[in-house]
């Protein structure tokens, strides 16, 4: 146990090296730095948590639930199958496809004590984690293709989430495009915040619906990272919404008030 502890925190140091101009260990705790390590290490180099050095795990909020439709299921089994290795002349080989692990905290301790009060930082959540009940609002995996530097998302769109009578809110498809879009954006480039999102919304989505939320790279340019977006019905024959996203680069100093 002590040995894989060591050989963690030796990975998460390699990733801590290649941030660029940001010294993590001055900025953070221990605890935050590993933390906040592996916040990263799901985002960039995603297999599954076992880099994870503490006792507990994190909850993984991405697995099937009983609140999960059958064609939420079906969806969800059929990329999760394209996750699994091959067998070729007895060796094992992965494809492209991963399935990205999901918290409903970020980066847990990365602001303490610096901009948010304890109150607040014990109690954040991740917006689309935030609630208890199985179902009500953001149901959602995202598998990545590294290789065609794609994504998709099978969503299913809870009751809490109602914009126009019985359809989901016009916000909530917004967050979640900004949510995968960004979650892309994040593994192909690292640290981002989000500078600009475009959205058109071509048809209203009935609650409950399952879509897909299909996200590729458009192109890298400097500290910019484009990304097109399109909402569609799981067999694709519907369009509900595409959209165009912005992501700059920011260095982790970012988010604690100075511009590195
Ligand atoms: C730090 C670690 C984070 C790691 C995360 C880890 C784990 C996450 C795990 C799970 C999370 C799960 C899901 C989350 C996924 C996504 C989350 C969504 C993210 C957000 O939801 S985040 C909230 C909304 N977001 C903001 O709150 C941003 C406020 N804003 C700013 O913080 C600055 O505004 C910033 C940083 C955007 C830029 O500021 P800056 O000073 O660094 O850079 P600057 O202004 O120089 O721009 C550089 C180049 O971008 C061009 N540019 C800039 N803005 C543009 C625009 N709007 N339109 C067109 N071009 C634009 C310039 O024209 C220049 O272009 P050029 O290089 O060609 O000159």
């Amino acid at each position: 146990m002590l040995g894989q502890i060591v050989r963690s925190l030796g990975r998460m140091q390699q990733l801590s090296n290649g941030l660029k101009g940001v010294r993590l260990h001055q900025l953070l705790s221990k605890e935050t730095h590993g933390h906040l390590q592996t916040s990263l290490e799901n985002t960039r180099a995603i297999s599954t948590v076992s880099l994870w050095p503490f006792s507990s795990q994190p909850r993984d909020f991405s697995q099937p639930n009983s609140s999960w439709s059958p064609e939420m299921r079906k969806v969800y089994d059929h990329y999760n199958t394209l996750c699994d290795p091959d067998t070729e002349n007895g060796e094992e080989k992965r494809g492209p496809w991963r399935k990205l692990p999901s918290y409903n905290r970020s980066i847990k301790y990365a602001a303490g004590g610096i901009h948010l009060s304890k109150l607040i930082q014990a109690k954040a959540r991740l917006f689309t984690r935030n609630v208890k009940e199985q179902g009500a609002t953001f149901e959602y995996v995202v598998f990545v293709n590294k290789e065609e530097k794609r994504c998709v998302c099978v969503f299913q769109a809870g009751h809490l989430l109602e914009g126009a009578p019985g359809h989901v809110h016009g916000g909530a498809i917004a967050t979640m495009i900004d949510t995968v879009t960004g979650t892309l954006a994040g593994f192909l480039s690292g640290p981002i915040m989000t500078a600009n999102l475009n959205i058109d919304y071509r048809s209203p989505m009935p609650l409950g619906s399952v879509v897909l939320i299909h996200s590729a790279l458009d192109r890298k340019e400097r500290r910019k990272t484009y990304i097109t977006c399109k909402v569609s019905s799981t067999d694709e024959s519907k369009l509900y919404t595409e959209a165009t996203a912005l992501f700059v680069s920011i260095g982790v100093g970012h988010l604690f008030g100075s511009r590195n």
